[in-house]
């Protein structure tokens, strides 16, 4: 679904934070990306989204290459393509959950039919949540419904960037358990970013990223296999260093 090509991210100050990196992150799966901060994981998710644009190589997503497509049209396909989820939920205060997650659409000049913005907060589990605003809900339900807004227009992939790290384990346990039900259930593709072993244990696949380069993958994992590549990966990152 979402296909990444030799993709560079040099910045002005001289930094590469993804150095020629080649991964594909294929339909209906779930892939989790981890490494040391600074590690280019954010950047990597950035550049998949279209939200920046590499230096050097190619995106792919849905089989639209990115390379040179105009800001107006990158602007269109992340609003119509592409789900993004935050660790902060970023739900408008003064909205009830129904409003936020009908918002994208409104933003698209579409008006949110109620059928598709209460499917989408069937999928998440918070249809009887709907006309709640923000401060009634718990921080976990907050994450569900901003989920479910990043789910409303039915997007090719989700990219979430730390969706459990402001959730305490149990909260942030079930975030997890929805987000692998989407994969399994509604066939979503899953791009997550998290330094939790126990976060990456709910995807199918682990990438590990290490001064902008993939130093290794790691296929149906388990918390305790995650956490030990990842005690190799900072003790090899020390003996480059
Ligand atoms: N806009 C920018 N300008 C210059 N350098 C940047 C910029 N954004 C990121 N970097 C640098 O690129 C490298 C990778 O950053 P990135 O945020 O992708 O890492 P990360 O693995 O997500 O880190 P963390 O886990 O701390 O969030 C870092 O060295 C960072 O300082």
């Amino acid at each position: 679904m979402v296909e990444l090509d030799a993709v560079t991210r040099r910045f002005p100050n001289g930094v590469t934070a993804l150095d020629a990196v080649t991964v594909a992150f294929p339909a209906g799966t779930f892939t989790a990306v981890m490494g040391p901060s600074g590690s280019g994981k954010s950047t990597l998710l950035q550049c998949a989204a279209g939200l920046d644009r590499p230096t050097a190589g190619r995106v792919t997503l849905a089989g639209q290459d990115l390379t040179g497509l105009s800001e107006r049209r990158l602007t269109l396909l992340r609003r119509d393509r592409i789900g993004f989820v935050f660790q902060a939920f970023n739900l408008l205060p003064a909205l009830t959950a129904r409003q936020n997650v009908g918002l994208p659409l409104r933003l698209a000049g579409r008006r949110p039919g109620q059928g598709t913005v209460d499917r989408a907060l069937t999928a998440v589990g918070l249809l009887d949540r709907a006309g709640h605003r923000p401060h009634e809900l718990s921080g976990g339900q907050q994450q569900r419904v901003a989920i479910a807004r990043a789910l409303v227009t039915g997007p090719a992939v989700l990219f979430a960037d730390e969706p459990t790290g402001a959730l305490d384990r149990a909260t942030g346990r079930d975030v997890l358990r929805l987000l692998r039900t989407l994969v399994d259930a509604h066939h979503q593709t899953i791009v997550m970013v998290t330094h939790d072993p126990v976060a990456a244990a709910a995807a199918d696949r682990v990438l590990f990223l290490t001064d902008g380069r993939i130093a290794g993958s790691l296929d149906t994992p388990t918390a305790d296999a995650v956490a030990a590549s990842m005690t190799g990966l900072g003790a090899a990152a020390e003996v480059a260093a």
